[in-house]
Parts: C-alpha cells; structure tokens; sequence
C-alpha cells in the first residue's frame, strides 16, 4: 500500500515533455488546468501538455486570499461569474477532491454615500441577471458581523453594504491539486519546473513552444500565466493592455472562530475571513507601482492592519504570522481578456487581475472551448483583447472591491 505521501507523489504524473502535442497550455495555475481538463473531456483532446515554470499553484493560485462570488456589475460579467460560481458548487464532486468550498457569505462594506449608491446598483443589476444579492443597513452589517465598530473608527463608518449569501471560500491549492490529478488521469502530461522561453511563429501561426527542456512542435498555445501575460506575449511578438504589480496579503496568530463570513471593504483596502484553522486572512490594495516582486512591503500592509483596527478594534492584540506577495495582472477595465491573439493559433486567458480565483472553473470551461474551436465561446466573446481598440470596455473596478 503507497504511503500517503506517495499517493500524493503518484496523485499526477510527471513526465519529460514529448516532442509533439495537440495543444500546450502555458501556466500550471487554476484557469491553466481547468482548460486542460476540459479541452480533455468536453473536446476530446488527449494529445495536450500544461507547461509550468514552477509547481503547480506555485503561482496567484497558491497565494490568493481565496474568496469567491459572482455579485459583479454588467451583464457581461455577471454572465461570465456566476457561471463560475455554479461551477464551484459541484467542484468537490466533480473532481471527487475536496475543494472545501464553504458557502458562507460574502459582504462588501459600503463608507462613503458614492459607495452606497454604486453598491444599491450593483445588487439592482445583479438581481435582474439572476444573482442573489442583498443591501444591508448598518443594523444589518452588525448583526451579520458583531464584532465590526460601525464607527469605523470615526475614519471610515459603515454605511452599509451588500450580501451575497451564496458566496464563499474554498481551499485554493486543492482546486490546483484536484485538476492536476483529472488532468493526469485523462492523460494530459503536466510537466513543472520548465519555463516557455519562446515560440515559433510561421506566417502569423504558432508552430512550436521553445522550453527550458526542449523544443516542442505544437499549433494550438493557450497562455494562462497571469502577472506574466505581458511578458510572454512580448515572447510572442506583440503588447498587452495589462499592468503586473504585486498584491499581498497576510495571515494572523489562529484563534477560535469569531468571523463567519468575508468582509471586504474597498473603501479602506482591507478584507478579512478566518480560515478553517482559525487565522485571520487579511487582503490588502496592490502596491502602487509595477513589478514581479512576490513578497510584502510594508507601507501597504501597515495601511490594511490600521483599517482593520479601525473596524474590528479586538483585532488590535491580533499577531500576524506571515505575509505575501502575487503578481496581479490588471486590465484598464479590471476584467479579463479571454479569446484569440494577434498570432493564430495562441489563445489568451489573462488580464484576471486581483480577482481571478473565484472564476477559475468558469474561465477554464469557456477557455477550453475557445481553443478548441477557434473561436471565442459566447461568454468569453465580450472580453476579447480588441475591446481596447473598439472602446467597448466593461469597467468593474467598483465591483473588484480592491484597490488597484
Ligand atoms: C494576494 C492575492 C490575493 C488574491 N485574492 C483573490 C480572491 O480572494 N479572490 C479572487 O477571485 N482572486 C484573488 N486573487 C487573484 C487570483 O489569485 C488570480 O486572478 C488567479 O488565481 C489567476 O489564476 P491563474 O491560473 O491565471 O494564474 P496563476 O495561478 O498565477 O498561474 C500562472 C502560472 O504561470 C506560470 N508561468 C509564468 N510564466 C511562465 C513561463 N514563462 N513558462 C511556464 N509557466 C509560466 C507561473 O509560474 C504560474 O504558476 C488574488 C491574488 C493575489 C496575488
Ligand atoms: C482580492 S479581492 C477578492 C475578490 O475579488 O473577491
């Protein structure tokens, strides 16, 4: 009988890459594997590789604050995360992994009488897409949230906010490791530790995939590499409308359970939830200049843990235990690009910014339809790159709750 740790050893193969494939996937995050998974089931693709530079969720996978809903402003994007959303409430059973998606609400503070009137539309249009979305008084905020000071410290009161109840958490490195192992087991090859340093590019067409283990002939290149999206696509020959800057986030001391839901507060930059072992999991803004730096910086979060204080005052003892950093690639509209590149047959799934984990599965299922057929899948057809070039952009900044 293998040992626990070899059954996880042995939970995906690791091959070296073949010379050959019907498709690679560059990124061995979430929305990279959830496209191979279903380029493998839904279209029948068996000859495919994920190519990761790292390990798998090594990267905004493995670091992300793990909140998930689908409570977004235009049609567009409601159509595009509560897809997603529906995904996540059958995940654990689809991939007979334990996702730990836990449905426990998420709310979105309002401070300011701009922010009420943005939140108020915001659950009008949700509902209208079908989205449950609630506003809350003040009243409401406390009784969801008895340990918040309404006062926000005097600063930033709490002038009430949204709810959406079906909305939640889920353990981010376990959707990574769950569709690693449905990958694997419909033979799709994910090889870790091998960087795309190039392509070859023939009469506008993708031909071949240069690794730092080889050459790889292929036609059909998915780039699914967040923060690094301008970086490859420079590789490729053309730019990117993104910005790649660091957001981070940290972790307190665990205590016993005293937050039941997320609360985000735009207005301040900081967010909480507890996690299941008990820590406070604190999200922040992204820092204010461009860079691939994966670790914290203190002026950002000395910012997030003063609102924090201000809002939740018995937090003030709180230790932290750790802090990080991701590389967040943000559109000018903070929504993605998904569809077709300027070099046929390269596909684009990038551009997620701060709050691209809770669209994984979805953007994986519309992804993987989108290169498998050469053509954008409805719900992705809206956030195509050449939006920058005709104007039609979908702005969610108000809706990403974060501050970039
Ligand atoms: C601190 C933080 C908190 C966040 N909180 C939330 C949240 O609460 N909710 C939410 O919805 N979103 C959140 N996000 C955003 C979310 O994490 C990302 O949008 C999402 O995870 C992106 O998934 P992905 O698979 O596209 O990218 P990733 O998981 O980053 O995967 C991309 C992969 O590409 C690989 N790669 C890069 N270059 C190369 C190369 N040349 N060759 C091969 N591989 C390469 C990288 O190593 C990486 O593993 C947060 C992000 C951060 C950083
Ligand atoms: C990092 S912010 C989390 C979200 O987008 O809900």
């Amino acid at each position: 009988a293998l040992s626990y740790h070899e059954n996880w050893q042995q939970a995906w193969h690791s091959p070296e890459p073949k010379k050959q494939y019907d498709a690679v996937i560059v990124g061995g995050g979430g929305h990279g594997l959830v496209t191979a998974y279903y380029l493998a089931k839904e279209h029948g693709l068996r000859n495919i590789a994920v190519i990761e530079r790292g390990w798998l969720g090594g990267g905004n996978t493995g670091r992300n604050t793990t909140i998930v809903r689908s409570n977004y402003m235009w049609d567009q994007s409601a159509a595009l995360y509560e897809h997603s959303l529906k995904l996540w409430e059958n995940m654990t059973r689809e991939l007979n992994f334990n996702v730990m998606f836990s449905q426990r609400s998420v709310l979105n503070l309002a401070h300011t009488l701009n922010e009420v009137r943005i939140t108020k539309r915001r659950i009008n249009s949700n509902r209208l897409n079908g989205i449950d979305s609630e506003w809350l008084e003040p009243e409401d905020v406390k009784r969801e949230v008895p340990i918040i000071d309404l006062r926000g410290g005097g600063r930033y009161p709490v002038m009430g906010g949204s709810i959406q109840r079906r909305a939640g958490t889920a353990r981010h490195d376990a959707v990574a490791w769950g569709y690693a192992r449905a990958c694997s087991e419909m033979g799709v090859d994910i090889i870790q530790q091998c960087a795309v340093e190039g392509f070859d590019i023939e009469g506008g067409q993708v031909t071949g995939v240069r690794t730092s283990k080889g050459h790889i002939k292929t036609n059909k290149v998915g780039l699914v590499v967040a923060g690094h999206c301008g970086v490859l696509a420079n590789m490729a020959g053309f730019k990117l409308p993104v910005n790649s800057r660091p957001l981070q986030a940290l972790v307190s001391e665990p205590v016993k359970p005293i937050v039941h839901n997320v609360v985000m507060a735009g207005a301040v930059h900081a967010y909480i939830s507890q996690s299941d072992k008990g820590e406070l999991v604190i999200g922040a803004g992204t820092d204010a200049y461009n860079g691939y730096s994966q670790w914290g910086s203190n002026p950002v979060t000395e910012d997030t843990l003063a609102a924090i204080c201000e809002l939740y005052p018995l937090f003030k003892r709180m230790r932290m235990l750790r802090q990080w950093g991701g590389v967040v690639d943000t559109c000018p509209d903070a929504s993605p690009i998904i569809g077709l590149s300027p070099v046929k047959g390269m596909y684009l799934n990038c551009g997620w910014g701060t709050g691209g984990f809770k669209a994984t599965p979805g953007s994986g299922h519309i992804f993987a339809d989108t290169v498998a057929n050469n053509r954008p899948h409805p719900i992705a057809a809206p956030f195509a790159l050449d939006r920058f070039r005709t104007g039609f952009l979908i702005d969610e900044h108000a809706a990403a709750g974060v501050a970039h």
